[in-house]
């Protein structure tokens, strides 16, 4: 069964995209040029209509606030210094709710096959490995498990993180999900070279599940190997690091082991497959369930609904436990519009509280994205984290030149789906299809499944407003000056992330002559010939004027925005040399690329090459773009 909710394309006022969405019984999201979004100033589908977010756009307000806290959030975790009681492998708290608690393949074998009626198979890792080695290790991952950092030093390291050897206390097994690839639902996919080693907890009673991810096949793994190579697991621990750093939610990566031995992949998808080194990234998250896990129960029909009931259950008591004893106190009281005015009560339905989280919580993610021009490529629904964690680093990249239409993935090419100004909406598409799977199996009434739709455009909005009113270090939201700006960027091809680090550097004076407003922002505007220059004083002008109603000094000002606006990201071209020096047996360049990432808004003297604009080279096939062969 395929699931696919529909927006109605009419909806030009918030209030008409309430009604809208009430009155269409199956929704199904479309994907708009969004003349209002500022990301958007280009048509990529000019015969489409505009994006529902414009109809937020003027509806909902920024605070500023909610970003200092949010950045504040995350950086709490690692913040336990009085705790410190550091555990050897052998002493980890392995708790494996996952197997004890939700319903297991009979079989353990890896035959691929459906597996049906079941969240996961048991299956031990199967990869070959010659003299494993340690690449990478993040300590800070280490200290989320309370793990001592002398066991990375530990010689039988690289075989228990290869999966060669097996670690005390785990119970291997391999998820089940299904997904939505491309927009066309793809059936049974499941973990097909990760394997889950299980759940530790560790003395905060924080759950941390374990995944080797190319640790070999599995009963997911169709017609491929089962395993990863060097190059994709690089990149998948760098900028899983990289994003944590940078304030968003993201699943994490706890150590990088080189097998020893090659895997065959075409990487061009050209017909010219090549031997690379295989490698393995032992993952870390709170879980790693996704919409998919969800979705491929729903869409096997009446008997296997309990299945989706089993697991959210089983995703609300570990994942979203406030949920389950929430009080009235606690109610959201939601008027859904002209037609049904009558209110959507979250107390009464912890299923419908806990898809509006899910629907919250993947939005804020995806504002942070915009904020940081990540671009993630493949935002199937396979790889929509339940938690809004980012998931799954494989064509991804950040921005460079500004671009709304670029995408990482050559896959994507035709289309773009997957380009980073069309993340937003593809967020809301994935969220109708999660609200639908739960509706299904009548855990959402349609009302509670509209709410959740709804509470993903707002929350976005908000964040991502929020989020670029302090990257300009404004007061509040200026939607005139933000699309300009972005306009501005795209015409000149401007660095996202260098130009906003600049920003910081202008002085909210208004007397400073016309020839000498550029003068901050040199560095990245590069080749700009004069009528642009006017274009750019122009906005600079208008910029300064707003400042000035801002109440801070220039100095807050810059520390406020150069806290939000890296000046160091995970560029393609940084993670290919690292990759290139790997390969060649010199590990040293991953670590300091994580090192540099680890600290992305500090000056970091001595670093500065880091944060250089990409080479020549880095337009080469396989560094700024690349296929999903990983
Ligand atoms: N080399 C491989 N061997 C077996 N299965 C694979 C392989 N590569 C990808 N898959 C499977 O293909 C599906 C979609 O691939 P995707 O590119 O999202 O995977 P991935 O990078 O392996 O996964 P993840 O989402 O866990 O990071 C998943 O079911 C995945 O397990």
């Amino acid at each position: 069964m395929q699931i696919l909710p529909k927006i109605s394309s009419s909806s030009t006022s918030l209030l008409h995209f309430r009604s809208s969405l009430l009155l269409s019984k199956s929704l199904r999201p479309r994907f708009y040029f969004h003349s209002n979004n500022p990301f958007s100033s280009y048509p990529i589908q000019p015969h489409l209509h505009r994006s529902f977010f414009s109809s937020l756009m003027d509806s909902t307000t920024a605070t500023v606030d909610l970003v200092t806290n949010n950045f504040k959030n995350q950086s709490l975790e690692n913040d336990d210094s009085n705790s410190k009681h550091l555990l050897k492998l052998e002493d980890l708290n392995w708790d494996h709710s996952f197997v004890r608690e939700l319903p297991a393949d009979p079989r353990t074998d890896i035959i691929p096959r459906e597996v049906v009626h079941a969240c996961y198979t048991k299956v031990l890792p199967s990869v070959e490995v010659e003299n494993p080695e340690l690449v990478v290790w993040s300590e800070s991952v280490a200290e989320l498990l309370e793990l001592d950092p002398k066991e990375f030093e530990r010689p039988d390291f690289p075989l228990l993180f290869s999966g060669a050897s097996p670690l005390a206390g785990a119970v291997p097994y391999a998820q089940n999900y299904g997904g939505h690839q491309f927009g066309t639902w793809a059936g049974q996919l499941g973990d097909g070279r990760a394997i889950t080693l299980g759940e530790v907890l560790n003395s905060k009673s924080e759950r941390w599940e374990l995944q080797l991810k190319g640790a070999g096949k599995t009963p997911y793994s169709r017609f491929a190997d089962g395993l990863a190579v060097l190059r994709s697991s690089i990149r998948e621990f760098l900028c899983s690091e990289a994003m944590h750093s940078l304030g968003i939610p993201t699943t994490r990566a706890l150590c990088l082991v080189m097998t020893g031995k090659d895997v065959t992949r075409d990487m061009f998808y050209d017909g010219n497959p090549k031997d690379e080194p295989g490698a393995i990234v032992c993952r870390v998250a709170q879980s790693f369930l996704r919409f998919g896990s969800y979705q491929l129960h729903a869409s096997r029909g009446k008997e296997d609904l309990e299945i989706v009931r089993t697991l959210a259950d089983y995703t609300i008591r570990h994942h979203f436990p406030h949920l389950e004893n929430m009080s009235k106190s606690e109610s959201i009281s939601f008027s859904t519009g002209e037609e049904d005015d009558s209110a959507v009560d979250l107390t009464s339905n912890k299923y419908a509280a806990w898809a509006v989280e899910v629907a919250e919580q993947t939005a804020s993610t995806i504002a942070r994205w915009q904020g940081v021009g990540f671009t993630h490529g493949v935002m199937n629904t396979d790889n929509m984290s339940v938690l809004g964690l980012t998931i799954d680093y494989g064509p991804f990249g950040f921005l460079d030149a500004f671009d709304p239409s670029y995408t990482p993935n050559t896959t994507d090419l035709p289309g773009r789906r997957y380009r980073f100004a069309n993340q937003p909406d593809i967020g809301l598409w994935n969220v109708a299809q999660f609200a639908s799977t739960l509706s299904t199996a009548e855990l959402l009434n349609d009302k509670e499944k509209n709410y959740a739709m709804e509470r993903y455009g707002i929350k976005f909005m908000d964040d991502y407003q929020a989020i670029m009113t302090k990257k300009l270090g404004l007061s509040k939201y200026n939607k005139q000056m933000i699309g300009d700006l972005l306009k501005n960027m795209a015409v000149d091809k401007v660095d996202y992330t260098n130009f906003f680090r600049l920003l910081s550097n202008i002085k909210a004076d208004p007397t400073i002559p016309d020839n000498q407003l550029l003068i901050p922002l040199k560095a990245a505007l590069l080749d700009i010939g004069k009528e642009r220059k006017e274009a750019w004083t122009s906005w600079v002008k208008s910029y300064i004027q707003e400042l000035s109603t801002s109440g801070l000094s220039d100095e807050e000002r810059k520390a406020s925005m150069n806290s939000v606006n890296p000046k160091y990201i995970l560029r393609n071209y940084l993670c290919q040399s690292a990759i290139d020096a790997a390969e060649q047996g010199y590990f040293g360049e991953v670590r300091r690329v994580l090192k540099v990432m680890q600290h992305p808004f500090d000056e970091q003297p001595g670093m500065e090459k880091y944060a250089r604009l990409p080479p020549a080279w880095a337009y080469r096939p396989g560094v700024g773009m690349l296929s999903c062969s990983s």
